[in-house]
């Protein structure tokens, strides 16, 4: 049988080769690299020697799937009775609202029937005073007394007509609801006779009922002269009596019919009244699962959606769709992208699969499944205070105008008390708070929105009145817009003399932004960060634009929020500073951030005060985290530390999986390797130069070289600094970046840290092609590697006598050290590369200076520093070879 390759064996047991090779040192198996082979004697050897490894990786594994299966249960089902009972106190609600419409419409019927009634009386009233008048109006003599009885008749027939009619209609609602055979039974033992006589006689007036033998008004006037010593007046008036009672009767009857054919009825209804609960249940799920979506910004059917991660496997989405694998495998194969079980899928195909079985999928990010979601019944909000960030171009006044409005906000506060830097700051005006997040740019804003942290409530976009709309204006007012934050307008600056308040307005209008005044919707205020004129105005708008906003949060329940800036404390260990957005944080609450955590142990705010308690839109830093949490992060309170605890460890077992698992892109140390074991055939490169001669000759030089073994391709080469958009085109095509006499701006940096993409910067041709011939053919010694420690921003310029040239810079990033080498880079093109000549903070010569703090250098024989250039600190390390 063939002898194994070490690599070959490394990645069938899922672990690097030189994780293997030193389980076989270990083992005294002689194996020297990655490339060399193993007979297989010794292969069945390291097989069962590993054995125990191997399934103690396995177990691990399975054991936090577990853990994650059984968190996910737990949340699953807390949510659930959350539901319920938000679903219960919904319906409590609408039982109550009803019951008071109910009543309210009672109340309102029987006011109408009152006021009918009242009307009723008062045409009454109204009726015998007429008649009362007239027959006043009668002289008392003989043929008076005549015409007073022909009054009295006319009123007796109007009121016996009035009865009839109202018996008439009875009458008919009741032949046509009441049944035959009670029509009978009430007439009794009459007989047909009198019925039929009846009939004969009031054939225009069949209603009047038998035995009351009712003539027809003109038979009665005729009656009543043929019929002597009746009294007329008294049969009428019986009459109507009669007809009264009968219709009474008949709505009695009705009424009772009415109750039977209810209580007939009543388990239908029951059903009916079952029904409709469960579709006002139904329609209260709907209604808050809509609001729900609200909240987290997306569709019900997102809501509703199977829930995934990023580079979630084959045998992971079978089980999240509830499908067999092999279904998954088979439509995998028929899309051309033939996969086994433990392989993980692209999101691309994750959702053609899903698609493919008519499943709605929701791909979680890192990001999201860091993030948490909550819901609050909008009877629990309470307004809070507005989050607060100060954009604006470089040297606009963002520092100096959060200082000027931090000392007003102190002024009023606490006169004396010395403001830290905590990263935000609140302030107090008319006894309403403005919590104010310290670092100002835009890097940080979008750097946590980037993160998924929403934090900021209004954006002061500061732009100064003698220089006007400039880039990072523009950034701003674009970053703040796809945020959907609305924006305030500090113009600053205004005491200059060249200040010009109104170009502002007219240039930023270009932007959409659109002053009040003008009919748009920004507010503007004129400021100057340096006399202090418009601080308290411009304080006073932002809270006019927070009332616009109602911004509202839930203060009675545990924390959660965002991190907005952690640090090392040497004394103090890690410090972070927490943004509260919701609930009420405690000393001593148990919380979790990204991978950080802990009990809160002390709560400091700006003023160095303690305070026991944080509600939302409070910014406090806190002492007791176990490891320093990322800014952007969120937290969020545990009733138990246990879970917090147990989440914190969850995330940091898949931070690091995640990190082992990560695609290692092509680097020219591992060229050689990587063409062996992996037969790759080509060398993909991305170059950037600050001319095009240099790309020229770069090109000419490779194609000068031997490319039997390995094809060199340049797949993109330009003109400037290394960007995010080359970093992101190297991942794709695995290549790597090579740089002559330009610097990788700090988001491609960043992008390329995490993307394992290779970037390597040289100032000479003659290096780099070294380098590709040295790793084409395996020779390359990565001894050497730069190492950046740090990066100061020039921000002004000093010139001392016998000195020359000393920047007064801001450390940015990291810490810089006075024996580190200094590039100076502007505008992503190096200038100069060379070693400090000094470093001092204030009048003392320093050793190193940490970011965030102020300092002045001095660069050997260079003194052509700009303000804005970055001065990149770095040192040369031996690195060993990994492979
Ligand atoms: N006359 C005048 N100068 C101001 C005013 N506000 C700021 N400045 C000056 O403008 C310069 C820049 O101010 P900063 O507050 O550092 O500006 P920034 O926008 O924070 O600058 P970066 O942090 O570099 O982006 C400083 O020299 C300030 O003294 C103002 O209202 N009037």
């Amino acid at each position: 049988m063939a002898n194994v390759r070490i690599s070959s064996l490394a990645k069938e047991f899922g672990m690097s080769s030189k994780e293997l090779l030193e389980h076989l040192d270990r083992l005294m198996i002689p194996a020297k690299s990655a490339s060399s082979t193993l007979s297989q004697q010794y292969v069945s050897l390291v097989r069962k020697e590993l054995a125990p490894v191997l399934k103690a990786r396995e177990a691990e594994i399975e054991a936090q799937r577990r853990a994650e299966e059984e968190r996910a249960a737990a949340e699953e089902a807390a949510e659930a009775a959350k539901e319920e009972e938000r679903r219960l106190a919904v319906e409590a609600r609408r039982e109550e609202e009803r019951r008071l419409a109910a009543s309210a419409r009672a109340a309102e019927e029987a006011a109408r029937a009152a006021e009918a009634e009242a009307a009723r009386q008062e045409r009454e009233r109204k009726k015998a005073e007429e008649l009362e008048q007239k027959r006043r109006a009668v002289p008392a003599s003989d043929s008076g007394s005549r015409f007073r009885s022909l009054l009295d008749q006319i009123a007796q027939q109007e009121t016996v007509l009035e009865e009839r009619k109202k018996a008439e209609a009875a009458n008919k609602q009741a032949e046509s609801q009441a049944p035959r055979g009670r029509k009978g039974d009430r007439r009794g033992n009459r007989g047909s006779e009198q019925e039929r006589t009846r009939t004969r006689h009031t054939s225009h007036a069949p209603s009047i009922p038998a035995g009351m033998d009712v003539p027809a008004p003109e038979k009665a006037g005729k009656g009543r002269k043929g019929r002597k010593g009746h009294d007329e007046g008294d049969r009428y008036s019986r009459m109507a009596r009669e007809a009264e009672e009968y219709s009474r009767e008949r709505v009695l009857e009705e009424a009772r019919a009415a109750v039977e054919e209810a209580s007939r009825e009543s388990t239908g209804r029951r059903k009916k009244r079952k029904e409709k609960r469960e579709r006002e249940a139904a329609e209260a799920a709907r209604e808050q699962k809509l609001e729900q979506a609200k909240a987290q910004g997306i569709s019900v059917e997102e809501l509703d959606a199977v829930r995934v991660s990023e580079g979630v496997t084959v045998a992971e989405l079978a089980e999240a769709l509830d499908v067999p694998a092999n279904d998954i495998i088979k439509r995998l194969f028929l899309l051309g992208s033939p996969l086994t079980m433990t392989q993980s899928m692209s999101n691309d195909l994750v959702e053609l699969v899903a698609d493919d079985l008519g499943r709605q999928i929701k791909i979680i990010t890192p990001e999201e499944e860091n993030s948490f979601t909550f819901y609050d019944d909008p009877e629990d909000l309470k307004p809070r205070p507005p989050v607060v960030t100060v954009m604006g171009h470089v040297d606009h006044g963002k520092t100096s105008l959060l200082d000027a409005i931090r000392h007003t906000g102190i002024a009023a506060h606490e006169a004396g008390g010395i403001t830290q830097h905590i990263g935000a700051s609140q302030v107090e005006i008319n006894g309403r708070q403005i919590t104010f997040v310290d670092t100002p740019g835009h890097e940080a804003f979008t750097a946590m929105r980037a993160r998924g942290a929403k934090i900021t409530d209004v954006v002061v976009l500061v732009v100064a009145a003698d220089d006007g709309v400039m880039p990072q204006t523009v950034e701003a007012i674009n970053h703040s817009k796809a945020a959907g934050v609305p924006i305030v307008v500090a113009v600053n600056k205004c005491d200059k003399p060249d200040a010009n308040p109104d170009r502002v307005r007219q240039e930023l209008v270009e932007y959409g932004v659109i002053p009040e005044e003008w009919g748009g919707s920004n507010m503007f205020v004129n400021v100057s960060a340096k006399t202090h004129q418009g601080i308290d105005d411009l304080l006073e708008t932002i809270l006019l634009q927070a009332d616009v906003l109602e911004l509202k949060a839930n203060p009675d329940t545990f924390a959660s929020g965002y991190i907005i800036e952690a640090k090392l404390d040497r004394g103090r260990g890690p410090v972070a500073t927490v943004l509260v957005n919701r609930g009420t944080l405690h000393v001593g609450d148990a919380l979790v951030a990204g991978t950080s955590f802990g009990r809160v142990r002390a709560m400091i705010d700006q003023h160095g005060e303690h305070k026991t308690a944080a509600v939302p839109s409070d910014a406090f830093e806190i002492l007791g985290l176990d490891s320093v949490p990322t800014a952007g992060d969120e937290f969020r309170v545990f009733e138990d530390d246990r879970d917090a605890k147990k989440l914190a460890d969850e995330r940091a077992l898949k931070a690091r999986i995640e990190e082992q698992n990560k695609v290692k892109h092509v680097t020219l140390e591992t060229l050689f390797s990587e063409m062996n074991e992996n037969e790759l055939k080509e060398l993909n490169l991305v170059v950037k130069a600050d001319v095009q001669g240099s790309i020229e000759a770069l090109a000419d030089s490779l194609a000068k070289m031997d490319q039997s073994e390995v094809r060199i391709n340049i797949i993109h080469s330009a003109v400037g600094a290394i960007s995010e958009t080359d970093v992101i085109l190297a991942a794709a095509s695995n290549a790597i970046i090579v740089g002559f006499g330009v610097r990788p701006q700090a988001k491609a940096r960043d992008l390329a840290e995490r993307e394992n993409v290779q970037i390597k910067t040289y100032s000479i041709i003659y290096k780099a092609i070294e380098d590709i011939d040295a790793a084409r053919i395996g020779m390359l010694k990565p001894t050497e590697e730069e190492v950046q420690t740090g990066v100061a921003e020039v921000r002004e310029l000093f010139r001392v006598p016998k000195v020359g040239v000393v920047a007064g810079c801001m450390v940015i990033e990291g810490e810089i050290s006075r024996d580190d080498q200094v590039r100076v880079v502007r505008d992503g093109v190096v200038v100069f590369d060379g070693k400090f000549a000094s470093m001092r903070r204030f009048k003392d010569d320093v050793k190193s200076v940490r970011s965030g703090y102020e300092c002045g250098l001095g660069i050997e024989r260079f003194q052509d520093v700009h303000v804005g250039d970055q001065l990149e600190a770095y040192k040369v390390v031996e690195v060993a070879r990994t492979e």
